[in-house]
């Protein structure tokens, strides 16, 4: 049977989403359905990683490419390295800007299960992000173990500091995950996920937001298929993945200032069923909101899933990462970005592109959105943030170059009053009106027909409406209609 029918996803999933909407708490089904991999060492030792063959120096190889590899600030790793006298290294299974991440043996267990794998982020020496991670992932862990959501969001099992000859390297350690939400899609034929899974896993990933958002009052700010990992369906995948990679050691090649550079290894293999379970990853960017009238202000979110209120400079809380799920659920259904246009022709974000597609899919804004965005353009940001271009900006005009509306009929009365009186007529237009596409939300669901269609698109208005406190709440679309398991007959 090829690796990828669908035919035999479909009959797999069946089992899985009988489990996850039988008598059973979501929760209970996650927690026995997350494979454990204490004990896999202790049955099938694992002999120390030998070197692998040389690579040319002249190629760049992982996060060598990046444009800003400096060698100084990467903690130079090697295969079968003890690290906090715990941790042996012994897979690279991925890598960042500012991180390499390994699969590497736990050696301190108890007398049940002396050994597992973790995966182990080694973090770069000039980065702050992973105190920030870390006091955050803290939070989320210790918020509330009881809530459903919980074990939803991938935190930290132990950290440490390992040092290195310029300075020293927090290490983030982690449960091991099979692969990324992007990748795992790939595995699927026409990387399309069977739909009664991806609304599995869309409710899923709304639980765990209910959790992040109602009970840490945390937003996520950086959702994407890449922050959304999946675990392994079964044990055995990653025994298996290790024999064989132990086996057939990691090419590598010095850096040109003597740093061993490893090439990853993070492909599996075939999905032995559909089992998996999606977790929210990676929180470095994420931001606590202790009071209601707590906003962040400065820019967040990848540009698809860039929302509104980012853009126009009025603020955000949990709501913003409602539209950020909101956007990919075409990412996630149908393989494809739901916005089309968003770059100018030399593949630069262009904000006024982003809102006139957000204007030709959802109509205008309301008025209140483009008041409050012309009243609060008045107040410079606290700090200053720079741009990619270098440009150190103060308010969401100058980053994201607007404004985008006229200020027509705009009177500086208190923004209460002007709201009372406002009428459709006194308020700003959107300034580049030529660019709003020929687009409607309906045509973008072409993937799907007639009553599911409607129910898709219910839930998508939910999600993308361009007041916060309009969208629903992580908690309620995770009862939508649309998301619920179709009643099959025994
Ligand atoms: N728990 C894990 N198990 C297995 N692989 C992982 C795990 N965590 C991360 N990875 C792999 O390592 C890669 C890099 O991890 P991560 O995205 O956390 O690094 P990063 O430094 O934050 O990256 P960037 O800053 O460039 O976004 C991931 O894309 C994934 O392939």
């Amino acid at each position: 049977m090829p690796a990828r029918s669908l035919s035999f996803f479909s009959n797999t999933y069946i089992t899985f989403s009988h489990r996850l909407t039988g008598s059973n708490s979501v929760m209970n089904t996650i927690k026995s359905s997350i494979p454990r991999f204490s004990g896999l060492l202790r049955k099938r030792p694992f002999p120390m990683p030998s070197p692998g063959p040389p690579l040319p120096p002249g190629i760049l190889v992982d996060e060598e490419i990046s444009p800003v590899y400096d060698s100084r600030y990467f903690y130079a790793a090697k295969a079968g390295e003890l690290l906090a006298d715990r941790y042996q290294i012994l897979v690279k299974v991925g890598w960042g800007v500012s991180s390499t991440v390994w699969l590497a043996r736990d050696l301190q267990g108890h007398v049940e299960e002396p050994e597992s794998v973790v995966a182990l982020k080694i973090v770069n020496n000039n980065t702050s992000s992973a105190s920030r991670e870390r006091e955050i992932e803290e939070h989320l862990s210790t918020a509330d173990p009881s809530h459903r959501g919980r074990s939803l969001i991938r935190t930290l099992l132990d950290s440490f500091e390992v040092k290195g000859p310029e300075g020293s390297h927090p290490c983030l350690v982690y449960p091991p995950m099979r692969e990324s939400l992007a990748m795992y899609q790939r595995r699927f034929d026409d990387s399309k996920m069977p739909l009664p899974l991806v609304k599995t896993y869309i409710r899923v990933l709304l639980t765990g937001l209910d959790y992040l958002h109602k009970v840490c009052r945390t937003v996520h700010t950086d959702l994407k298929l890449e922050n959304i990992m999946v675990s392994f369906e079964d044990p055995t995948v990653l025994a298996d993945f290790m024999d064989s990679q132990l086996a057939k050691p990691m090419p590598f090649k010095m850096d040109s200032a003597g740093r061993p550079v490893y090439l990853a290894r993070n492909d599996f293999g075939p999905l032995k069923s559909l089992r998996s379970i999606p977790q929210l990853v990676d929180f470095g960017l994420a931001t606590r909101i202790r009071e209601d009238d707590d906003w962040g202000v400065w820019p967040i979110q990848p540009d698809h899933y860039r929302a509104p209120e980012v853009i126009l400079g009025n603020g955000w809380q949990m709501p913003t990462d409602i539209w950020n799920l909101g956007v990919l659920l075409w990412d996630m259904i149908e393989g494809k970005e739901l916005f089309r246009h968003i770059h100018d022709q030399e593949g630069r974000y262009d904000a006024k592109l982003h809102i006139a597609e957000m204007i030709a899919l959802l109509g205008p804004p309301p008025p209140e959105i483009i008041q409050r965005s012309q009243f609060l353009r008045e107040y410079p940001w606290p700090t200053p943030v720079r741009r990619e271009d270098g440009r150190v900006c103060e308010t969401a005009e100058e980053y994201f170059c607007g404004p985008f509306f006229d200020e027509k009929g705009i009177t500086r009365l208190p923004i209460l009053i002007e709201l009372f009186f406002y009428s459709r007529n006194t308020l700003g237009h959107f300034l580049h009106e030529d660019l709003i596409p020929d687009r409607r939300l309906g045509d973008t669901a072409s993937f799907l027909r007639g009553e599911e269609k409607e129910a898709f698109l219910d839930l998508a208005k939910g999600m993308l409406a361009w007041r916060p406190d309009m969208r629903k709440t992580a908690g309620e679309l995770a009862e939508h209609p649309f998301l619920q398991p179709k009643q099959t007959s025994a």
